[in-house]
């Protein structure tokens, strides 16, 4: 395969070779270096030492399942990230992997995002290398070479939805009691801009205005109908409509696909990855300032006090999920206050 990429991109696709040369440090997905030679590592196999990442490879398809096992919310911590930047160099190195399903193994999350600790009250330094394993993960699912299917089965704010945006298809567990959106501004922080270019590739310019203005998460229904994500089906069936909506991806050939794929991804790739030294300064100065730590406190104890205070959803009423939802945010806690 290597040979035919080399092939299209020096004979028919010539612009795309400079393109996408300049992750040189990110090897074994979309990217070739300049003279159009892959920069794929040998063929390796996979692990996950601590089972934070479960990986189940079903050698007949070539379809790799991966469950996020961290409880009790699949929180992107740094540990998690780095574990997780290793399986997915793993499964893009093996010659004999087609596509990723992603999920959890967590019951009702899919993944809470970005760990509020590993946001608070840290030193720079940790800020920064945290950015960084954050901003590796987004390159590594948004530039990957498979074809990537989220099997989204349970609340997935924030991080966790950009974690799903990064996949070519989305399928949702039909319950309503879950959400899923970019909230980050009730949390009193702001989407990085290739967080809000990722929900504007899929979305569109209008609905990401009022989603990442609002903070908005949205049930299943509400995110199928903005085309947050593709499909909504039973729990018991997420699975394996995952794995048969694969098999349609997998009917085309993976040259033309990858090919296809960063041709449209390339640029809002490029984004980043021509500033993530920048990017990494801006968030250490913006998530350090005063403000913006007491913010965080603020959304965190709300998260714990949810617990005392108030009942879990138990209908399946839509109104409580988010008047739940607006409780946790910082400004809640401030006019309850006042
Ligand atoms: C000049 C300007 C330039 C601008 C530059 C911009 C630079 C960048 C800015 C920064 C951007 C940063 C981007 C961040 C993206 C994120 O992902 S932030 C994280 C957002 N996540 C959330 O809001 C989700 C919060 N969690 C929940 O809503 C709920 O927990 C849940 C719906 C996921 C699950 O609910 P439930 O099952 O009821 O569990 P809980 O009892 O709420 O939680 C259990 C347990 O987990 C803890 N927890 C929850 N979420 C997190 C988390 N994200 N991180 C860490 N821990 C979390 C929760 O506190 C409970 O802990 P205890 O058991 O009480 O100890």
């Amino acid at each position: 395969m290597a040979a035919v990429l080399r092939k299209l991109i020096q004979g028919r696709l010539p612009a795309l070779a400079g393109v996408l040369c300049r992750r040189s440090g990110n090897e074994g997905h979309l990217f070739l270096n300049s003279s159009g030679s892959t920069l794929m590592q040998p063929r390796c196999g996979y692990s996950s030492p601590t089972e934070s990442v479960i990986v189940e490879m079903d050698k007949a398809t070539g379809v790799a399942l991966l469950k996020l096992n961290i409880p009790p919310v699949n929180s992107l911590s740094l540990p998690l990230l780095t574990e997780l930047a290793i399986v997915l160099d793993k499964l893009e190195m093996d010659k004999h992997c087609r596509g990723l399903i992603l999920t959890s193994a967590v019951p009702n999350i899919f993944s809470a995002g970005l760990n509020l600790f590993d946001m608070m009250d840290k030193p720079n330094e940790h800020y920064s290398e945290f950015w960084r394993a954050v901003q590796e993960i987004w390159i590594k699912l948004y530039g990957s070479s498979l074809a990537n299917i989220a099997a989204i089965n349970g609340s997935s704010p924030a991080g966790g939805c950009l974690l799903a945006l990064c996949s070519d298809y989305r399928i949702m567990a039909n319950n309503p009691h879950f959400t899923i959106g970019l909230n980050e501004t009730r949390l009193g922080i702001v989407a990085p801009f290739w967080f809000k270019d990722t929900l504007l590739n899929t979305v569109g310019k209008r609905t990401t205005e009022i989603s990442l203005n609002l903070g908005a998460l949205y049930s299943p229904t509400e995110a199928l109908s903005l085309h947050l994500v593709d499909r909504l089906v039973p729990e018991t069936q997420l699975l394996s409509a995952a794995t048969e909506e694969m098999g349609r991806w997998l009917q085309v050939p993976d040259h033309a696909r990858q090919i296809t794929k960063s041709m449209i991804r390339k640029s809002t790739l490029e984004g980043l990855l021509n500033q993530r030294e920048a990017d990494i300064k801006n968030f250490v100065e913006f998530i350090s300032r005063d403000s913006i730590q007491k913010s965080l406190q603020f959304y965190a104890q709300s998260l714990q006090k949810q617990k005392q205070h108030i009942h879990p959803p138990s209908s399946s009423c839509r109104q409580q999920i988010s008047s739940v939802t607006f409780a946790r945010s910082p400004w809640y806690s401030l006019i309850q206050r006042s």
